[in-house]
């Protein structure tokens, strides 16, 4: 039957047949027309049947033998598990796929019915629908999810995910809470200085169930199933629930998933990696990733929904809840995804030092020969932007372990700030920003889709989170030997810290337990203060334990293994915010090659008042009269006041530290000697 246009059918004369090709003497390529029949058809023929995370690669493994079904079904049948209300006693009725219909709909609606278990103790409206999961999703999937559903989401012209965390574009340390119990009580950290904020077992539950229902009320949730840490001995599976793609693409970029590498950048990869050659490959394989099982860790990411500020403890609608004994996150209230990112890190730091095995808030790379250089550093220091380095491969920005073996990256990706961000200075980042890559709180050209780096609208806080292939020049995998140099960076806004100076192995437990940094209050409204963070070990707000606890574990480490420790101010020099200016990047840069490559360690060194810093007289390409901060002031009395006040701050903040013991008596003793004396 034809239809005519105007949707009433009509017999029709048939038109004269135009002239084709064929008749030219051309033959006929059959290749040109399509095989659908339907329009519908020709849209199934457009996507090839896959299955990306269930391989079935037929040889290895217990689970080799189960059909695909079958896999499926545990797979759902855990992730119920993990979403279960435990009031309720069961959990909710997953199927796969998205409930807009498309390839995955007809997945497992027959084999879920026959495999809830769990006996449904009260029926509600919740038990009796489903609630789709989009399991491990990749990018292009996830891509399709926000561009469609969420708002704010959009496509940059790099083909990155541009993207809005909502009202919260940072980290809520005052809202981050862990469960007092009979272990944790003597185990953590707890009280002045601690980022450890109590709370019960009992309101932890409110709050888990609070995310479990809202999660379940909604029509799908995403689920990633992924690993931390690229050391295979000390590897943790987590699983990260949530309700925004972009928080699952967000995951997928940051934590370790299985890639199959294109045999063409494996071959790149050889090349430019002599110890490639001969090392196993240790990302998890398809097979890990399909028999998962039981996560070690699970994090209920309700961001979108608040907590109940009627709550006990709660002080307001936002919470970020850690259960060790439950090995669960819950967050409520904000969906600022470096949250994830950092409650994650907060784990490895309980677990990691158990194992004897010292958690990092780093930066590290190494070079052609094989050193290894920590970045340590409090947020805005330079961690990322400096431990990508064209000239050295990248183990990772953020996050690591070093154990009696190695280092490795806690994760597989990167999270660099975008702001101000150009091509000539970081052109490494700036390269990284493509299709797959999350855009968070960015400003674009509405039209042309071109991101104004400068543009500060949404958030000072503009990130880019990108899989660490998306660097030149990676080291996976992410692991390396024991470092050589351990560089401690401070951004001091006050001026006075000189730009580099090499420490004693006293000095550098002195500065790490210290972990100074100085930023700028407000930047928008004219000139502010600087104000002085101290935050111990340079990430005092993921620490799990007390700060003595590592502090003692890198000395340790940094004996035994020769390290040598460093100081580098990326801030102010030649006068505070206001009347100096921020040392330029390329010098920064030129001061931490002139570290790499051992040229600084043969310098001669002059030692500044107060501080006891060792400065070296020259480095090739930096301007001699900034590496003395009183040669670059132009106001000696100034400077001179400004050192002097800084040095009372870390006086004080040292006062908390100073009766406990790190190893030898001898070292205590040097380690308090090591500050600034006045
Ligand atoms: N001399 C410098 N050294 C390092 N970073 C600098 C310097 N001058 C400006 N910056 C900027 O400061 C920011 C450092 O942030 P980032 O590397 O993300 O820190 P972290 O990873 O430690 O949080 C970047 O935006 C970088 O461009
Ligand atoms: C993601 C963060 O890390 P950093 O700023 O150190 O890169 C953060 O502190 O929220
Ligand atoms: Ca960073
Ligand atoms: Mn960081």
């Amino acid at each position: 039957m034809a239809a005519n246009g105007t949707g009433v059918t009509s017999p029709r004369t048939p038109l004269k047949s135009i002239l084709t090709d064929k008749a030219k003497g051309i033959p006929n390529d059959s290749a040109g027309t399509v095989k659908a029949q339907t329009i519908e058809e020709l849209h199934s023929l457009q996507r090839k049947r896959s299955a990306p995370n269930t391989p079935l690669q037929g040889t290895a493994g217990a689970f080799a033998n189960l059909s695909e079904d079958e896999r499926q079904r545990q797979q759902l049948q855990s992730i119920s598990a993990s979403l279960a209300s435990l009031t309720r006693g069961t959990g909710p009725k997953v199927i796969r796929g998205d409930p807009g219909g498309g390839k995955y709909q007809a997945v497992s609606l027959v084999a879920h019915h026959h495999h809830i278990e769990a006996p449904v103790i009260s029926v509600s409206d919740s038990s009796l629908k489903f609630t789709h999961v989009l399991y491990n999703l990749s990018p292009g999937e996830l891509y399709e999810q926000a561009l469609k559903y969420e708002k704010g989401s959009f496509l940059a012209s790099t083909g990155a995910l541009a993207t809005l965390s909502g009202a919260k574009t940072g980290r809520s340390p005052r809202d981050k809470r862990v469960v007092i119990d009979d272990t944790t009580q003597d185990e953590l950290w707890w009280g002045k200085g601690s980022p450890n904020i109590e709370m019960d077992e009992h309101t932890f539950m409110v709050n888990r169930e609070r995310a479990v229902d809202y999660l379940n009320s909604l029509d799908k949730v995403f689920v990633n199933d992924q690993f931390l840490n690229w050391d295979p001995k000390n590897r943790i599976k987590v699983r990260i629930v949530s309700c925004r793609a972009y928080h699952s693409l967000f995951m997928h970029n940051i934590f370790i998933i299985h890639i199959e590498f294109p045999w063409r950048h494996m071959v790149k990869l050889r090349l430019q990696l002599d110890n490639w050659v001969g090392c196993r490959c240790i990302r998890p394989t398809s097979q890990e990733l399909e028999n998962f099982g039981t996560p070690d860790f699970t994090i209920y990411n309700a961001g979108q929904f608040p907590c109940n500020r009627y709550t006990h403890y709660m002080t307001s609608s936002t919470s970020i809840d850690i259960n060790l004994k439950r090995k669960e996150m819950v967050i409520l209230g904000t969906q600022y995804a470096g949250e994830m990112k950092k409650g994650l890190f907060s784990l490895m730091h309980y677990l990691m030092p158990k194992r004897h095995i010292l958690s990092l808030h780093s930066g590290c790379n190494m070079g052609k020969d094989g050193d290894v250089a920590l970045f340590f550093g409090l947020s805005g220091t330079g961690k990322t932007t400096l431990s990508t380095d064209h000239n050295r491969f990248l183990i990772g920005d953020d996050e690591h372990c070093w154990s009696d073996d190695c280092v490795s990256n806690i994760e597989g990706g990167c999270y660099a700030k975008c702001i101000d961000l150009s091509k000539e200075k970081e052109p490494d980042i700036w390269n990284a920003i493509k299709f797959g890559t999350v855009l968070e709180n960015v400003v674009f050209d509405e039209h042309t889709r071109e991101v104004d780096y400068t543009d500060k609208s949404v958030t000072e806080n503009t990130r880019a989170a990108y899989p660490i292939e998306f660097i030149p020049n990676p080291k996976i995998p992410c692991f390396g030997p024991h470092p050589k140099n351990v560089i401690l960076l401070a951004c001091d806004a006050f001026g006075v810290l000189p730009p580099v100076s090499k420490l004693s192995l006293a000095q550098t437990m002195y500065h790490f337990i210290s972990g100074y940094t100085a930023l700028v209050a407000g930047t928008v409204d004219g000139i502010k203060e600087p104000t002085a963070t101290f935050s111990a070990c340079f990430g005092a707000a993921f620490l799990m334990l007390h700060p003595t606890t590592y502090a003692v574990m890198l000395a340790e480490k940094m004996q035994k293994h020769g390290a040598t420790g460093w100081l580098v101010n990326t801030g102010w020099c030649g006068g505070s915010y206001g009347s100096g200016n921020r040392i330029k990047l390329p010098y920064s840069r030129k001061i931490i090659s002139a570290i790499h490559s051992g040229s600084l360690l043969k310098a001669t060194y002059e030692k500044t008042e107060v501080f006891g810093l060792k400065i070296p007289n020259e480095i090739e390409g930096v301007p001699k009269e900034i590496l003395r901060p009183e040669n670059a002031w132009a106001d000696k009395e100034a400077y001179k006041n400004t050192l002097l006040k800084l040095a009372g701050l870390f006086k004080n903040n040292f006062e908390t530290f100073t009766e406990y013991k790190i190893g030898e008596d001898k070292l205590t003793e040097e380690i308090l000697a090591a500050g600034p004396i006045f």
